[in-house]
Formats: C-alpha cells, sequence, structure tokens
C-alpha cells in the first residue's frame, strides 16, 4: 500500500487502524477498543488496557532471545569514551534500579524528575520509573536552577535522580549545586534525591537527603514490571508557553507504546536490530521518543551521543558515528547541519568515512531551510527529510515516510499529513482555507495516540491553549499552508515563542527575567533571524526614570540575569536599551513590526500605531547592535 492508501484506511475506520497498530504491543491485558471519548474534546486511547512500557522497550526483546543484541550505545567525543549495554544488561540494570527506587518508598503514580546529561543512565532512569508505574520528569540540563525549580513545584516529585554534572566542550556543567539550588528555591521537597557521581566531577550529597547511584542499589530486590492502565501517564515534559510557567505535557502509556511502534517502520524505514540515532538531547521529546523509547520498543540499537555537531573534535563527528555504528537513520536538526556546513562547506570530512548504511536522514525541531536540505543530500547521497511535530505530539504530524513510500521531496515542506492527523489551514473564524492559503495550522480533534490529552494539573489551560480558539480541533500555534498535492508548509508561529537551535522557548519568560531587575521599567523580547540558530532573542529594555547607570553595564545584568534564571540553551546575549517600546493605541507591542524592521524585511507602519517615530528609534537601537545583518 502507499501513502494515499494507508492516509485514507486510517480516515476511513481509524480504530481499526489503531487496534492493529495495536497488535504489536505484549499487552497484559488488551485494550477493548482503541479510542474512548471523555466528551467535552477529552480523548484518551487504549484506556482500560493494561501494559508495561518497560517491559514493551526492553523485557521483552531478552525473552525473546535477543538479549545479546546491543540497546544502548554510549558514544562521547567529550569524554574520549564509548560503551556499549546490551537489551539483558539493560533489563538487569533497569530491574535494581527500579528495585531502589520501590525499597524507598517510590511507587505507581509519584513523580521523579530526572535531571542527567546525555549518558545511558538518564535511559536507565527513565525506564527504571516506567518499570514500577513512576512517572517521570525529564529537565534539560542547559536550564538553570529557577526553572528546575519551577519543575518541581509543577511536578511535586517524591525523588529527583541527578547526576554530579554535564561537560559541555570546554566547561563542566555543575549540576549538583544547580539542583542544590532548586531544590531550596522550590516550595516542594523531594523525599530523597539519587546522585550519579561522574568522575569529572564528584558531588558532594546532602546528608539525610542524598544518596549514591551505586550505593542505593546495592543488595535491592530487582523490580518486576508492574502492568499499568493505557492511561496511566508515562511522563510529563515541560515545554515553553507564552509565559514563565511551562506546560507540563502529559504523555499516556499506551498510545505512546502503540504510536512510537508504528513510527519506526513506517516513518523512519528500519528494522528491529538495525541502528537509529537521533542526536539531540533526553531532555527534549525527540530524545525521549527517539533516544529512548521508539528505538527500544522497537527493538533497535540507539545511540545516546555526549557531543556537539562542530568541536567534538571536529565537524566529521556525525559521519564518524554514522559509519562507526554502522547507523541506518539519523536524525538531528536543522541547526546541528548548518554548524557542519558551516565548517566544512564542501563536506571534505564526509569522505573520509564509510556511510554505506545510512539510508536516510531526518530534520525536525525547526523548520528546514532549503540551502540546508540542499546541502545535505550532496554530501550523504541519501533521502534528507524534513518532518514537523512538536513536543505535544510526540512524534510526527507531517512527513514523506519512507517505510510506506518514499514521496517526491518538496523544498520548504515537511511533506504530508501522517495517518491520524487531519490537518486543516483555517482563517481567523475557524473556516478551512483553500489550497495555498495562509492561515492558522489546526487539527482535528481527536488528536492520536501518544499526543497529549491533557496538561499536568492544568486542564483548563489545556482547553485554552489548544482547545478554545478553534473549537473541535487542537491549535497548533504554527501558521502556514497546504498546496494542491496536499504538502503542508510550516511558515511562522501564531504566538510569541521562538525556536533557538531547535529549542522551543518564551519570549514571556526572557521579559518575566528582564523586567524584574531593579532598574527596567518596561522591555520586550523578539526573535530574530539568525543565520546559524535560526533565531536568536533580541530584547529591548526601557529603564525607570532617573536611572542614570551606563547602559551597557544594565545589558550585561540583564543578560546574566537571563541566563541565571532561565539558563545558557535561552542563548540570550543581545539586548539595548531604549526610551520607549513601539505600541499599539490600546498598548499592545507591536512585536511583530520589531522582527521585520530587525530582520531587514518590508513591513507596513501599523495604523493602530500610537506613535510611529517610536519605529526609527527601534531602527536606531537596533543599528547598535548590527541589525539588520548585512547578509540577511
Ligand atoms: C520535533 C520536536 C522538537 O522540536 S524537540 C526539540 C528538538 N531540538 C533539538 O534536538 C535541539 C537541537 N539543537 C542542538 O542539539 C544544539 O543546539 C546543537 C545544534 C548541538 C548546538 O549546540 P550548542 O553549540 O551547545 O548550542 P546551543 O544553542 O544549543 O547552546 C547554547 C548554550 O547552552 C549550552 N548548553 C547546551 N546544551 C546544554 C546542556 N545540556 N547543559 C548545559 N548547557 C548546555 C551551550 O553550552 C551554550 O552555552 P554557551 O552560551 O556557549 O556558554
Amino acid at each position: 500500500m502507499g501513502y494515499k492508501d494507508v492516509y485514507a484506511a486510517w480516515k476511513a475506520d481509524p480504530e481499526a487502524f489503531w487496534m492493529q497498530a495495536a497488535e504489536p504491543i505484549d499487552w497484559d491485558r488488551k485494550p477493548s477498543k482503541a479510542l474512548f471519548d471523555k466528551g467535552d474534546h477529552m480523548y484518551e486511547w487504549f484506556a482500560d488496557g493494561m501494559v508495561n512500557t518497560c517491559w514493551n522497550a526492553v523485557d521483552r526483546h531478552v525473552e525473546a532471545g535477543r538479549g545479546e543484541q546491543t540497546a544502548i550505545i554510549h558514544d562521547s567525543p567529550i569524554t574520549h569514551s564509548k560503551r556499549e549495554i546490551t537489551y539483558v544488561e539493560l533489563r538487569n540494570r533497569v530491574a535494581t534500579l527500579a528495585g531502589a527506587l520501590r525499597a524507598k518508598g517510590i511507587e505507581k503514580g509519584d513523580r521523579v524528575i530526572i535531571y542527567m546529561p546525555m549518558i545511558p543512565e538518564a535511559l536507565e532512569a527513565m525506564l527504571a520509573c516506567a518499570r514500577i508505574g513512576a512517572i517521570h520528569s525529564v529537565v534539560f540540563g542547559g536550564f538553570a536552577a529557577n526553572e528546575l525549580a519551577v519543575r518541581i513545584d509543577d511536578a511535586r516529585p517524591k525523588a529527583i535522580i541527578a547526576a554530579s554534572c554535564g561537560l559541555e566542550p570546554g566547561r563542566v556543567v555543575h549540576y549538583k549545586p544547580l539542583l542544590d539550588g532548586a531544590i531550596d528555591q522550590a516550595t516542594h521537597k523531594p523525599d530523597f534525591c539519587v546522585i550519579f557521581q561522574r568522575e569529572q566531577e564528584v558531588a558532594r550529597l546532602v546528608e539525610g537527603r542524598d544518596v549514591n547511584w551505586h550505593g542505593f542499589q546495592y543488595g535491592v530486590e530487582p523490580a518486576e514490571c508492574v502492568p499499568v492502565e493505557g492511561n496511566h501517564p508515562a511522563y510529563i515534559l515541560y515545554t515553553s508557553g507564552t509565559t514563565g510557567q511551562p506546560k507540563g505535557v502529559v504523555r499516556h502509556t499506551a498510545g505512546h507504546l502503540v504510536a512510537l511502534n508504528w513510527t519506526m517502520k513506517n516513518v523512519y524505514n528500519v528494522n528491529p536490530g538495525e541502528v537509529f540515532w537521533a542526536a539531540s538531547d533526553v531532555g527534549w521529546v525527540v530524545g525521549h521518543s527517539y533516544i529512548t523509547y521508539a528505538p527500544l520498543i522497537h527493538g533497535n540499537t540507539t545511540i545516546v551521543f555526549e557531543g556537539k555537531p562542530v568541536g567534538t573534535p571536529d565537524a566529521g563527528t556525525f559521519w564518524r558515528v554514522i559509519a562507526e555504528h554502522k547507523v541506518r537513520s539519523f536524525f538531528t536538526a536543522p541547526t546541528a547541519f548548518r554548524a557542519v556546513k558551516r565548517e566544512d562547506p564542501k563536506g571534505e570530512l564526509v569522505g573520509k568515512y564509510d556511510l554505506s548504511h545510512l539510508r536516510a536522514v531526518y530534520l525536525a525541531g525547526e523548520r528546514a531551510d532549503p540551502d540546508t536540505i540542499t546541502w545535505a543530500q550532496r554530501m550523504l547521497n541519501v533521502p534528507v527529510i524534513d518532518h514537523w511535530w512538536q513536543t505535544e505530539t510526540g512524534y510526527a504530524i507531517a512527513a514523506n515516510p519512507l517505510g510506506i513510500e518514499e514521496l517526491p521531496v518538496k523544498l520548504g515542506s515537511p511533506s504530508v499529513p501522517m495517518p491520524g492527523y487531519d490537518v486543516q489551514i483555517l482563517d481567523e473564524g475557524g473556516h478551512p482555507m483553500k489550497p495555498g492559503e495562509l492561515g492558522a495550522i489546526a487539527i482535528k480533534l481527536p488528536l492520536p495516540p501518544g499526543t497529549l490529552p491533557t496538561l499536568w494539573n492544568a486542564e483548563p489551560r489545556y482547553r485554552k491553549s489548544y482547545l478554545e480558539h478553534f473549537p473541535g480541533y487542537y491549535e497548533t500555534g504554527d501558521a502556514g499552508m497546504i498546496d494542491e498535492d496536499g504538502y503542508l508548509y510550516i511558515m511562522a508561529r501564531t504566538d510569541d515563542v521562538i525556536n533557538v537551535a531547535g529549542h522551543r522557548l518564551s519570549t514571556g519568560a526572557m521579559e518575566e527575567v528582564l523586567a524584574a531587575h531593579t532598574d527596567v521599567a518596561e522591555c520586550a523580547v523578539i526573535g530574530v533571524s539568525d543565520a546559524l540558530k535560526g533565531q536568536v532573542p533580541m530584547g529591548f529594555l526601557c529603564l525607570n526614570a532617573g536611572c542614570n547607570r551606563p547602559h551597557d553595564e544594565v545589558v550585561r545584568e540583564c543578560v546574566t540575569l537571563v541566563r541565571e534564571k532561565i539558563g545558557p540553551v535561552a542563548a540570550f546575549k543581545l539586548a539595548c536599551v531604549v526610551d520607549r517600546l513601539p505600541k499599539t493605541r490600546s498598548g499592545k507591542i507591536l512585536r511583530g513590526t520589531m522582527v521585520s524592521i530587525a530582520d531587514g524585511k518590508a513591513y507596513k507602519t501599523p495604523a493602530t500605531i500610537d506613535d510611529p517615530a517610536i519605529l526609527d528609534e527601534i531602527k536606531e537601537a537596533l543599528a547598535t547592535l548590527g541589525y539588520p545583518e548585512k547578509a540577511a
């Protein structure tokens, strides 16, 4: 069957489609049906089934006689080390860790925060939680203590599992002081913390609260897999919203298993036993879905890569890893390829490696620009597939499903909707638009299995953020169009969320931090185009009347403040002081116009502007930062 047939089969009978997709999963009790309509646009999938994620990702492969297959390859050009863990080793390690967590009181439904770098122990911690029905919430290592504290207060974890440190090129990231700071700051306190001591930094443990990863596992009874209901939350993953309070995306167990397993063959075209590599971080949804869960559920070998596309040691690292570990399908963010292209535009390092096992490359996390795609196609000589999805969905909304059929690539488009997703372009009034017309991208409800059913402890916010604007649809927050052939094009966000190097960040959260500076009366943060990172944040600061401090001093403090409060990942390095911000007469800051000016794009002075002269002041301020950039 080709793509059109598969999509039509889903549309004709979604229930049958998903029940069939559920067949390869090992159920403790098979679900009686796929979709559970709870009314009022709330849905669950396979809710009355009983199942365990860890069993499906680990134990069943051992039971099936594949215990000696490598489950995880850790490749760290930063520590110059490589290590392989077989499925049987993984089962034993995870069962013991789960047993130790249980012995310290962790039970089904308890939350466990995981704050770890790119080491296999991060995956083991996730799987150990899944084994006993605990709900994990992984926090990305590039966030600061304050962001961790916010997540601790929202998830209210009984335990936190952390490493002593992370390793960035040329710098040790001191996780433990960040963790201690976050716990001090948070209102909720975990019962205990498990600390994995890395040899690069041994952290000081807090007596009575912290236990050592190895020590607390000593002599414990390994835990068996605990079957959970299909609608039991497997994890919570926080993502940026329009304010400083991140949204806790909930992932239910059964839909997650079924959908991810389906994607491995149909989208990524890998067979069990083959090597799959997603060069992302476990702290992002790509890491959850395609470093940890999907490859293991499907019986693949997954790679945990602790390095960067360039500088560890050079722009040939990706090719080395692909060659050495015989990677079949490779997944990365366009920004990573842009970094490689900048260092090695002619691909001289590509030729040094045998990439004959590589069948396809997948890009996501941000819009893939045509230059980057054509460069990668030329260098690697395999299909380079852009695909589009979100933290909320957990897997591809639109893709070129190579495992079903290789569709023609249209540059600038992540191709076509996947089964499960009825994607529509809507006008402001919620009416479907014609092919080629630009509008809001929405998905007709219900969303398919594995997508978010709600937000953690925040159902009203879930409804408001995603369901209310277009009744009967999920609002993606992206704008775009669908062409005559059904190909989707993602053009922009409809809110103030920006995408920096594939990291989704809230300008609202940065504004909250800047506004807390004692000299800042008012501020705005926008995302400006960046040749490498796609977008970077830029801040405009209005200082309090009477503040006579040198502007560059205040700017420096503001940059430091964002790094301290949100983290280095915000990449907030550009800011300037202005007298006033351009606003409409009703007081809305004209961020869109400011973005156009900074990007050197044509713009119309909005009819509702309060004082058009302020746009000239913004232009002058931008010039001091070198914007618009010459190349833009
Ligand atoms: C499809 C659904 C989704 O969208 S899920 C999200 C998908 N996105 C991704 O997978 C992210 C892709 N991007 C990347 O992997 C990185 O940005 C790549 C391309 C590797 C470049 O990394 P890097 O050179 O560190 O730049 P960056 O902009 O990411 O980092 C900015 C500053 O943050 C720091 N940082 C980064 N990661 C960590 C970490 N885990 N722990 C601590 N710090 C971290 C970087 O060191 C950098 O710091 P500095 O400002 O240079 O001092």
